[in-house]
């Protein structure tokens, strides 16, 4: 075994068991998880895309040790999800959106004290850590009320101090942002990016917000019914589909040279009522430079230039449809990912979590990101 600072997933699989027809029916197995290959590296931010049901919080929540995988092999510096899950949980943390995984009986700072102690930070270190995190997520002024008379926004904001509370080697965000105010939001994408490129956090985001993935994620891997669709950069994974950026230029005294000039690149051409020519270009390159560049060589004086960037959202929809077309993404190197490597140890595909508040203290897990509950 090479060791490595990543967090490597081989043959991913997870199987629920479901009774089709109510609780007698016969009992059967949904496969949500089936056979990924995914590798998430210190220092950057990677994705992870896919609709509705595609198995990204399933994914997340093995990765967090919350669920057993019934299959494959999850490694976080060469520590093993499953046989080192004391060891891994030290490593890493959880931030889901939309889940209380903080106690709504406890101060603010009493839940930052309470979760350290559980990811054993020295005291000394807590203390200060716990007033930083207070501070960066705005909420030092309620550092000493109860959270059950917290709004839900800073509710939220509690649990993304939580999810930092450890330092964590890696960090696992579920879609951080649901449900956040904008301002806040765009303060947790600034942590975030702060944390990859200068803490050399490695993280792995899910989020139904393309802009923010497009934002953070220096790789992207495309998930559908568990398996992978495709992976590459936001720009891969637009070129990928031909997803295109649109360029407008308006040229104010076209003549029949900047037509030619503009025809030449396949662009379109509308005549604007001042008598101005808007040039319209559909690329998945940057073209934007040398479209100017051949107009104003032609003698065109340029009125106005505006650039409106391929959304990755049309990308993902491009590959959601394409889905079991069996797409492989840009640098995957492999026709399929989806295969199942031979002889991946197996284990119960029973969750391997307390439930919130079952009146017992929150254990190891919860520090990893159980949904938390009053306890
Ligand atoms: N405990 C469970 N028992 C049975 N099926 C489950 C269980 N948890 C998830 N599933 C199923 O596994 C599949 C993947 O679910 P998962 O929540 O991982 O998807 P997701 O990509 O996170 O979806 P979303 O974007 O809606 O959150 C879905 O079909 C879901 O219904």
């Amino acid at each position: 075994m090479t060791m490595t600072t990543a967090i490597e997933v081989r043959g991913l699989r997870k199987d629920f068991p479901v009774r089709e027809k109510g609780i007698l029916g016969p009992r059967t197995l949904k496969r949500a998880v089936d056979g990924l290959d995914l590798d998430i590296p210190r220092g950057r931010v990677t994705g992870l895309l896919g609709l509705n049901g595609a198995g990204k919080t399933t994914t997340i929540k093995i990765l967090a040790t919350l669920l057993r995988p019934s299959a494959g092999t999850v490694r976080i510096d060469g520590l093993d999800a499953v046989a080192d899950a004391r060891a891994v949980r030290r490593r890493i943390n959880l931030i889901a959106g939309g889940e209380r995984m903080v106690y709504t009986r406890m101060t603010g700072r009493e839940n930052l004290w309470y979760f350290g102690q559980l990811y054993d930070v020295p005291k000394a270190d807590l203390r200060r850590r716990t007033g930083e995190l207070l501070d960066l997520v705005g909420l030092s002024g309620a550092a000493d009320t109860m959270v059950e008379r917290y709004s839900r926004g800073m509710t939220q904001r509690l649990a993304i101090a939580r999810g930092l509370v450890n330092r964590p080697d890696y960090l696992l965000l579920d879609e951080p942002t649901l449900g956040l105010d904008a301002p806040i939001a765009r303060d947790l994408r600034r942590v975030v990016a702060d944390l990859a490129a200068h803490d050399g956090t490695g993280v792995l985001l899910t989020s139904h917000y393309l802009a923010e993935v497009e934002e953070l994620c220096g790789h992207v891997y495309v998930i559908s019914a568990g398996r992978h669709l495709a992976q590459g950069s936001p720009a891969e994974l637009k070129a990928a589909t031909g997803s295109h950026r649109t360029v407008r230029l308006t040229v104010t005294d076209p003549t029949e040279r900047t037509r030619a000039a503009a025809d030449a690149f396949g662009a379109t051409r509308e005549t604007l009522p001042d008598g101005g020519e808007l040039i319209t270009l559909r690329h998945p390159g940057d073209m934007a430079g040398p479209l100017t560049a051949a107009v104003f060589e032609a003698g065109g004086s340029i009125g106005g230039l505006e650039i409106a960037e391929a959304s990755l959202e049309d990308a993902i929809l491009t590959l959601a449809e394409r889905g079991e077309a069996g797409l492989a993404g840009p640098g995957s190197g492999r026709p399929d990912a989806t295969t199942i490597r031979p002889g991946a140890a197996t284990a119960p595909p029973e969750a391997a979590t307390a439930p919130p508040g079952a009146g017992t203290a929150p254990s190891e897990a919860a520090a990893a990101g159980v949904k938390g509950g009053t306890p």
